[in-house]
């Protein structure tokens, strides 16, 4: 895909075969400020003025075109439901973007209650899992199902269930649950160490932005949120230099960007996609003939799941999104209102199966 199609900034950090990842170098503020103003790709805006009309008409031409290669999950609902037939569908989805609209304040994200309702009838159906970038109460919070799965800090915080693979259960990272939502599940938390360390850097970016209009720190427990969108562009470069200096003694954390915000979280070998091979994988999902992985997400985080299901050419990626974006995911959705259709088509596909399976 062409650069220009990408509002991707390239990745900050090496991989490593090792657990840990090769620690990236700071990178220069104008660069950090380049990546801030690219991060969030513009709306389309609609106006009666022939010159934004003119701009319109090509902005949605390049959109088709991109389409083409992402088709819509919705148009091609027979195509991903003929291959899973003889499959057991597993549903991963992130919150932020999909399951609720972006808002300018991270704490009024709500979902809609038809949206809940259709999250919750998909659960009945199939596994779900949500990998959010949030602290996993947090998603919790705003989602309130007991039968869903929550994976918070971009997969840092994750509870999976009982049943897990001899190898989850000798892994030194996974400890006993404490707390009442996961009695009967496996807390995994592969950062545990770096706690303090967050707790740390959230208080020092507390007080070193608490001149800045709009600025909003979020702690997500493994990583933090530096949001920008309700600050002053003339004052983007304050936010980025806080940041900078702060990180300037953390040599183990990295910055990463997401939609308005600059993202702070260890540097460690574990994504999303990790996240989503080890739910297959506790859940006993992981005979690649017989299961169906889909992920529906809209951020740069998202890529990381996308990306390990088609290397690794089993289950389908849809993103999120309504402009085009360089991707990994397979197949597109405009908004999470398609994502509420995808899921109800998911649910009505899934009760004819059982009918005629009955009936037979
Ligand atoms: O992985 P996600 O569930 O998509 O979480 C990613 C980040 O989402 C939230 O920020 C984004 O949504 C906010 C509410 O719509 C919006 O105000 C903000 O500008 C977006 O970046 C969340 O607040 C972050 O902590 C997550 O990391």
């Amino acid at each position: 895909m062409s650069s220009s199609l990408s509002p991707y900034s390239p990745p900050s950090a090496t991989f490593s075969s090792t657990s840990y990842l090769t620690i990236p170098r700071r990178k220069p503020i104008n660069d950090c400020l380049d990546a801030m103003k690219s991060s969030s790709p513009p709306c389309k805006k609609v106006s009666k003025d022939i010159i934004f009309d003119a701009a319109f008409e090509e902005a949605d031409a390049v959109y088709r075109n991109w389409m083409s290669k992402y088709p819509s999950a919705l148009t091609s609902f027979e195509q991903i439901t003929n291959y899973a037939k003889d499959k057991k569908i597993a549903l991963f989805m992130d919150y932020d973007g999909t399951l609720s609209p972006i808002v300018d304040n991270p704490d009024l994200a709500f979902m809609s209650s038809a949206m809940r309702t259709a999250v919750k009838h998909v659960a009945k159906y199939f596994p779900t899992a949500i990998i959010s970038g949030r602290s996993r109460d947090k998603v919790y919070e705003f989602v309130g199902l007991k039968e869903l799965y929550y994976v918070g800090s971009h997969g840092l915080d994750l509870v999976g269930p009982v049943k897990y693979s001899e190898s989850i259960a000798t892994n030194h990272n996974c400890i006993s649950p404490t707390d009442e939502l996961v009695s009967t599940a496996n807390l995994f938390q592969t950062a545990r160490e770096f706690l303090p360390m967050i707790d740390e850097v959230f208080r020092s970016l507390i007080e070193k932005t608490k001149d800045i209009k709009g600025s909003k720190i979020e702690n997500n427990k493994f990583c933090l949120s530096v949001h920008y969108r309700l600050v002053d562009e003339n004052s983007w470069t304050v936010i980025a230099q806080c940041v900078h200096d702060i990180l300037k003694n953390y040599p183990r954390l990295e910055q990463t960007y997401g939609m308005k915000v600059l993202e702070i979280r260890p540097i460690i070998n574990w994504n999303k996609g990790d996240a989503v091979e080890f739910m297959l994988e506790s859940l006993g999902l992981n005979d690649r003939g017989a299961m169906l992985p889909i992920y529906i997400g809209d951020d740069r985080t998202d890529e990381d799941a996308f990306k390990v299901l088609r290397e690794s050419n089993r289950g389908y990626g849809i993103l999120v999104s309504s402009v085009p974006k360089e991707t990994y995911a397979h197949f597109s959705l405009k908004d999470p209102s398609e994502v509420m259709v995808f899921l109800r088509s998911l649910v009505r596909w899934k009760k004819s199966q059982i009918a005629v399976y009955r009936s037979s």
